[in-house]
């Protein structure tokens, strides 16, 4: 099966100043997705930004809105999220009251769901609803902050992540990878099953646009060897 591969930049390490600006940027060098991160204050210790600020950028975009809900309880505010333009609603396996129902819920929004384990998770937290999800992401630093160092056990968990969605005829469902991704960390985290590549600090530093490159070289290389 040929796999998608994105390179997914997360705007929590964007210059808010000039927030609309560097969305374009990131756009015009050609990424198709952009990661969004809603932190609560309480699933997370941090707090970043809510709807308005989804539903402002969206007028601007045409990128995927992949939006990663570090919140508790967050079947509250799936449907909100969705009209404010979210495409992708990934939620935490370890703040749902029921996983199965809050991925049921994002489904009849509309949108597609993703489902979330925090680097000290068992991934049998999320085997139920395998088959009911576009995405699973492994979280390879413990969510909240940006700029964090990739926690070099997260690379195992991929390769059995996709062993196991290998066994079970789920090929297609995307395997996301946040936290740590960079020059030096992102080979490793291809060649174990991730598709789907979160990069904050990597990408929005002084050079996007050379950031972006330089990321998305390591990813088609990746890609067509694997084809
Ligand atoms: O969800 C999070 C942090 O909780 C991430 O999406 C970060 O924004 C990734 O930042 P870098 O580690 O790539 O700087």
């Amino acid at each position: 099966m040929s796999r998608v591969y994105q390179l997914a930049p997360s705007i929590l390490s964007a210059d808010f100043n000039r927030l609309g600006e560097q969305i374009q940027r990131v756009e015009k060098a050609e990424c198709r997705w952009l990661h969004i991160d809603i932190m609560d204050g309480m699933f997370v210790p941090s707090i970043s930004f809510g709807m308005p600020v989804v539903k402002s950028i969206r007028k601007e975009s045409s990128l995927y809105f992949d939006v990663h809900m570090m919140v508790k309880d967050p079947e509250r505010y799936v449907e909100e999220f969705q009209s404010c333009g979210a495409d992708m609603i990934t939620v935490h396996a370890e703040a749902c009251r029921d996983l199965a129902e809050t991925v049921k819920k994002i489904h009849e929004t509309g949108a597609d769901a993703g489902v979330a384990v925090n680097p000290d998770t068992p991934l049998s937290a999320v085997t139920d609803v395998m088959d009911q999800v576009e995405m699973i992401l492994i979280m390879s630093v413990y969510p909240g902050f940006g700029g964090q160092k990739y926690i070099p056990e997260s690379t195992e968990r991929i390769r059995t992540l996709r062993r196991m969605l290998d066994e079970k005829g789920l090929e297609h469902v995307h395997i996301q990878v946040d936290g740590g991704i960079n020059r030096a960390t992102i080979d490793e985290v291809l060649a174990a099953g991730a598709n789907i590549i979160v990069a904050g600090s990597a990408v929005f530093g002084s050079n996007i646009e050379q950031n972006v490159r330089e990321l998305q070289e390591k990813i088609s290389s990746y890609s067509k060897k694997a084809e």
